[in-house]
Parts: structure tokens; C-alpha cells; sequence
């Protein structure tokens, strides 16, 4: 006899819940049944266009064809993010998403680098690194020879969730177009059970996945589940979001300018670029918000501004009962390093892990929720980290940043790294060493001793040493074809790829 399947209802057809859809039709689709819910009225939050090297991986692991998903939502290659004016006005800096010269496993690369310098070496820690190179001169390949380089895309989302849609539905996922008007709870349990439609129809379901963006309708105002805010931390709440015409080849890299009170993105698609400004209400008006962005854009409007408003923080549970929420819904941390849809992922590989496939799932729940809440605290405080290390005094809004108490675990890393030049990965192994120099010496923050591994050498053989790394890469850097040029035989937009 048909074992009956788990049927899953999918409540918002965002990002968060088309991906949730296509996810778990196409890996454990014999074992399910899924309904995805979602109002044309409402609509999504349609930003969401830079990722991180996850998405690759992810891809991967859920079949998604690169050069299709990349003809299909317009997209670009993306190697890192360039930070303007973080530190001080006028500076600039790339996180890139390559590895910086070559690690022992005793100490870091940058202490050798440091050790040269103490001892007249003039380059940057940046000439260590192809992926930063490479994105600094607009170029791009997704491999040299066998040495993959490490990269993420910039996307369309509507084009996006559109794709998943259509791939999710072609798979068997049933949609529903309605707004969701009440919500039924199992009386004993507490689980819930069915959800009515405006329409009339009803949808039930053994799990819920809840992708309604913010308001989190089922976790948040149907299960009451609380948020814990962060924004005494992360204190912006608005953005306003613009699509301009592109002026130039796209750049393999997000621009994140800070302004007086707030800070701007840059991301370029194949055929538009993306642009919005994120601030906190306490410090700029809507007005001088928009004033600020628009004096700031490279290309002539094609969209109105949107308007966004949000508050930092996470869900006190992404797991309640038997629903859980993905997305915005779970929680939300600013876009400055493109990591929500990077959650989104690593939320859903959680759950194929965890799945409820029967009651008992208390402790499925509670694992799930250490795990989220841990991944959580760790972007929160890597992106605390980019607005406390500034140097800027020409405002309340960064007097707030430079002056403000951080979570301690940030603060010890932080000591650890100016007095003695040490750095690890954080526990959930996101942001590599690399991330947490680059930003760190980026903005200014020194260490002001290193690794006595660095003199093991003498110094003329650790030199020569570093002038052959640094010559490979730019020897890698030499093969490398411009970034548009390579999109155009790659993943043309609108192409279809057989
Ligand atoms: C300013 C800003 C910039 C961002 N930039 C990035 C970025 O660069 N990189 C990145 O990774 N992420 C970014 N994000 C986050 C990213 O946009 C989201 O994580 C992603 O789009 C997922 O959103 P979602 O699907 O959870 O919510 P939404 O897009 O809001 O979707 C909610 C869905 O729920 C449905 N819904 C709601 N209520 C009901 C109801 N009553 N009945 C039926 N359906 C309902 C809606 O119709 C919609 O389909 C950004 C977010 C913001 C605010």
C-alpha cells in the first residue's frame, strides 16, 4: 500500500517560499505533497539581489543549472563587495570572496604579509588575493585551468521567484492564488491545521512553512511567537529601493557606499542596476533619504522609489508547533553582506535534515532553533562590525556606531585581533578568516603584533616567497576575460539554454 505523504503548505510565494517550494519538491517530492499559497495583492518585497558563494553550492545541491538560472534572471557575477567610505569618507575597500595567499596552519597569511612590511616590503594584503584582483580590473571566469574561483551571483528576484515558480509547478508543487483570511489550530496540540483563502478555498496541511515576509503571519501573529530586537545594535529600519539604467559593463562586485546617516548599494545586472539606501528613521527623513540616494545614482531612473520599512532581529523561534518560518518572516539582518537569501538556503538544508515527518518533533524543533538563532548572531555581529570599526564623526548616526556597547563576543574578537593579530573562522564556519581580516584591516583596525611563526624564515626567503604568490596571481589575473564578456558567451539574458 501508498504510504500517504506529508503535506506541506508553503504560506507566501516570495524568494523565501518559491525557493522553499522547489527545494523540497525536488528532494524529498515522492515523500511530500506541497501547496504554496500566495496574493498577487500583497506582492513581495522584491529587493534581494546580491548573494553570497552558498548560493552556489545550494544550487548545486538542488540541480539548478547555473547558465539557465543566470539567462533566466538576468544575472551577474558577483566576487565580493567594494565598501566606500566606511572607515572615513573617502576611503575604499574590497571583502572579496577569494582566499588571500596561502594559509599554514599555525598563522595566517596576513602575519607573514605584516612581517614583510615591518621589514620594507611595499604592497597590499589585496595583491594576494585573484578574486579581489580580478574584480578590481572587471574581470571574470568561473575557473581558471582546475582552480575554481570563488563567487556569488547579483539577480533579479521577481525574475527569480518566477523561475522557481515555474520549475517548482512543472515538479508537481500545487499554487493558490488568494489572500490568507484565517488560520485553524488543533484545539489539543496547538498545531495548525488548515488555512481559508478571501476565495473561499481551504487548504490543509500536516506542516506549515511560513514565507510571509515580515508580519509572519502564522509564526508571528497566528502562533504568537515573539521577535527579539536587535536594532539597539543594527538601528536601521527603512530603505528605499531604485532600478537605473546601466552606464557602464557590470562590475563582478556590490558597491556598498556609506553616506552622513546611512549607506547605499550598487548592484549591477545584466541589463539594469539596482540601487537603495538603507538608514535608520531616529537619524535621516524619508525625504533626505531619497535626496541622498538620488544625488548618488550613475544612470537614469526606471523604477519609482520603493519604500521599505523594517526592524532587525530574529524570531524567538523559527520553529513553534508544527510551523516553521523561512525568510523574512524568521527575521531580518540589513542587506550590507547579501545574507538573507543565504539564510533562506541554510534554513531550508536544516530543514531537509530535521523534517517533522511525524509528531514527535519537539527536539527536532529545539535543534533546528539553536542552530537558526546561532547563524543568526553570527552574520548579526559580523555586519556590527563594519558600522563600529568606523572612524566617521560627521554624525549622530555614526557617533551611535563608533560609541555603542557590541555583543561581547565581537568585542573579544576584535581585542584579540589589534593586540596580537589572531583570527578564526566563526562557529558556523560563514565568514572565513579572509572575511574577518579583509574587513577588519580594511577599515583600519591593525594588529599590533603578529605570529612569531612569520620569522621563521629568513627575511629575504619569506619576500621571495610572496613575490612568487603574488605572481601566480597575477599570472591567473592575465587569463582572465572581462566580466561582460564572458556573461555574454556564459548566460546571456533571455537565452535558453537546452
Ligand atoms: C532593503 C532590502 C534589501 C535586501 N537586499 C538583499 C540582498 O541584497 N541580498 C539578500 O540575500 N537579501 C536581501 N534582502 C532580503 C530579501 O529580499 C528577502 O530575504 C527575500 O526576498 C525573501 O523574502 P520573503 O520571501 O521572506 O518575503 P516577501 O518577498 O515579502 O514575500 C512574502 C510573500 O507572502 C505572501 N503573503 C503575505 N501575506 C499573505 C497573506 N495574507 N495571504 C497570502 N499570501 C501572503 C506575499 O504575497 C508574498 O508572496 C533585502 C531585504 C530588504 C528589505
Amino acid at each position: 500500500m501508498a504510504q500517504k505523504k506529508t503535506r506541506v503548505v508553503v504560506a507566501g510565494g516570495g524568494t523565501a517560499g518559491w525557493l522553499t517550494a522547489f527545494s523540497l519538491v525536488t528532494r524529498l517530492g515522492n515523500v511530500l505533497d506541497i501547496t504554496l499559497v500566495e496574493s498577487d495583492q500583497i506582492g513581495t518585497v522584491g529587493v534581494g539581489e546580491a548573494t553570497i558563494p552558498t548560493m552556489c553550492n545550494f544550487h548545486q545541491l538542488m540541480g539548478i543549472n547555473e547558465q539557465e538560472f543566470m539567462a533566466a534572471t538576468n544575472a551577474t557575477f558577483k566576487l565580493g563587495i567594494q565598501f566606500d567610505n566606511w572607515a572615513n569618507d573617502g576611503d575604499s575597500y574590497i571583502h572579496s570572496f577569494g582566499e588571500i595567499g596561502q594559509r599554514s596552519w599555525m598563522a595566517e597569511f596576513h602575519e607573514f604579509w605584516m612581517e614583510a612590511v615591518a621589514n620594507g616590503q611595499q604592497d597590499s594584503l589585496e595583491d594576494y588575493c585573484l578574486e579581489l584582483k580580478a574584480a578590481k580590473a572587471n574581470k571574470f571566469a568561473t575557473k581558471i585551468g582546475n582552480r575554481p574561483l570563488n563567487f556569488a551571483y547579483h539577480l533579479d528576484a521577481t525574475a527569480y521567484a518566477a523561475y522557481l515558480r515555474n520549475k517548482s509547478e512543472a515538479a508537481g508543487v500545487t499554487r493558490c492564488e488568494g489572500k490568507i483570511q484565517s488560520v485553524d489550530t488543533d484545539p489539543q496540540s496547538g498545531n495548525l491545521t488548515r488555512l481559508t483563502l478571501d476565495t473561499g478555498i481551504t487548504i490543509e496541511g500536516d506542516v506549515f512553512i511560513d514565507c510571509t515576509g515580515f508580519r509572519g503571519l502564522l509564526i508571528g501573529e497566528h502562533l504568537g511567537v515573539g521577535y527579539e530586537d536587535w536594532s539597539h545594535w543594527l538601528a536601521a529600519d527603512r530603505a528605499i529601493a531604485i532600478q537605473t539604467q546601466s552606464t557602464e559593463a557590470p562590475k563582478p562586485y556590490t558597491i556598498a557606499t556609506a553616506h552622513k546617516a546611512g549607506w547605499q548599494w550598487r548592484i549591477p545586472l545584466q541589463s539594469r542596476v539596482g540601487n537603495g539606501i538603507v538608514y535608520s528613521s531616529r537619524y535621516l527623513s524619508d525625504e533626505d533619504a531619497l535626496a541622498t540616494l538620488k544625488q548618488n545614482l550613475d544612470g537614469e531612473m526606471l523604477t519609482e522609489p520603493r519604500y521599505l520599512k523594517f526592524k532587525t532581529g530574529r524570531r524567538e523561534k523559527a520553529w513553534h508547533k508544527n510551523c516553521i518560518a523561512v525568510g523574512l518572516a524568521s527575521g531580518f539582518l540589513e542587506p550590507l553582506e547579501s545574507t538573507s537569501i543565504h539564510l533562506v538556503t541554510t534554513a531550508l538544508i536544516r530543514l531537509m535534515k530535521l523534517f517533522p515527518f511525524s509528531n514527535d518533533h519537539e527536539l527536532l524543533a529545539e535543534q533546528y532553533n539553536r542552530e537558526t538563532q546561532k547563524e543568526m548572531e553570527t552574520i548579526r555581529d559580523f555586519i556590527i562590525l563594519h558600522y563600529n570599526l568606523t572612524k566617521r564623526t560627521d554624525s549622530d548616526f555614526w557617533d551611535h556606531y563608533r560609541t555603542m556597547d557590541i555583543p561581547e563576543p565581537l568585542a573579544h574578537r576584535m581585542a584579540i585581533f589589534a593586540q596580537n593579530g589572531y583570527v578564526w573562522p566563526d562557529d558556523v564556519a560563514l565568514f572565513r578568516v579572509d572575511s574577518w581580516v579583509q574587513v577588519m584591516m580594511g577599515q583600519g583596525l591593525m594588529p599590533a603584533q603578529h605570529h612569531g611563526a612569520s620569522r621563521m624564515l629568513p627575511i629575504d626567503g619569506l619576500k621571495q616567497q610572496l613575490s612568487a604568490f603574488k605572481q601566480s596571481v597575477n599570472n591567473a589575473l592575465g587569463q582572465l576575460p572581462a566580466h561582460a564578456d564572458f556573461i555574454a558567451r556564459y548566460c546571456p539574458a533571455g537565452e535558453q539554454v537546452k
